[in-house]
């Protein structure tokens, strides 16, 4: 498990900029997380500590889901899922479609996942849909949702009624 001072700094460099990317938007942005080498590591460690030897592939959703599930993935010794927004997969064979705090998209992904125990990650937790979508979109994919775990979760947005199993490393 990370150093809960270390971790208490990650927090403290997630930044919040009002009205991004529409007025009344109160936008968390995790880059100052990422470009920080112990705080980096820090929340690479929380995202993955509850579900330790429960998963062999990590999954996130474009595209600051990426950045992390790549993290967790190398720090883990698991593979790589990467979900891409609409149109990117060439042969897509799972599509979802979904609305996020201040938006709709589709999310694509290709391959078998039969018999793979995923563990999904994102930054943030808002009002859910992205992550119930990645989780549909695991499920046709044939794999198994082995965890959910987000960076920061806003609360007031009600991410956790769609998403009650996720775990979250920050809560605002
Ligand atoms: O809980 P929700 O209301 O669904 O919102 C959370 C999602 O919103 C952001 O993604 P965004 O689609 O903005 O994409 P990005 O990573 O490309 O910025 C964020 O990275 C989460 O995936
Ligand atoms: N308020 C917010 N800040 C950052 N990313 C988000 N994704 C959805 N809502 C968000």
């Amino acid at each position: 498990m990370p150093c809960p001072d270390e971790l208490a700094r990650a927090e403290s460099l997630i930044s919040i900029t009002p009205d991004f990317p529409q007025p009344g938007i109160l936008f968390r942005d995790i880059a100052p997380v990422l470009s920080d080498a112990d705080a980096l590591h820090a929340v690479t460690q929380a995202l993955a500590a509850p579900f330790e030897h429960g998963f062999d592939l990590v999954a996130g959703v474009e595209a600051r889901g990426f950045l992390l599930a790549g993290a967790v993935a190398t720090a883990t010794g698991t593979g790589l899922l990467p979900i891409r927004k609409a149109g990117k997969v060439p042969r897509p064979d799972a599509s979802v479609d979904y609305a996020l705090e201040y938006g709709i998209a589709t999310i694509e992904a290709s391959g078998d996942l039969t018999g793979r125990r995923v563990l999904l990650v994102d930054d943030v937790l808002a009002t859910g849909g992205t992550l119930r979508a990645a989780i549909s979109l695991v499920e046709q994919l044939g794999g198994t949702v082995a965890g959910v775990a987000v960076v920061l979760e806003l609360a007031e947005l009600g991410g956790r009624d769609a998403v009650p199993e996720a775990h979250a490393v920050f809560a605002a």
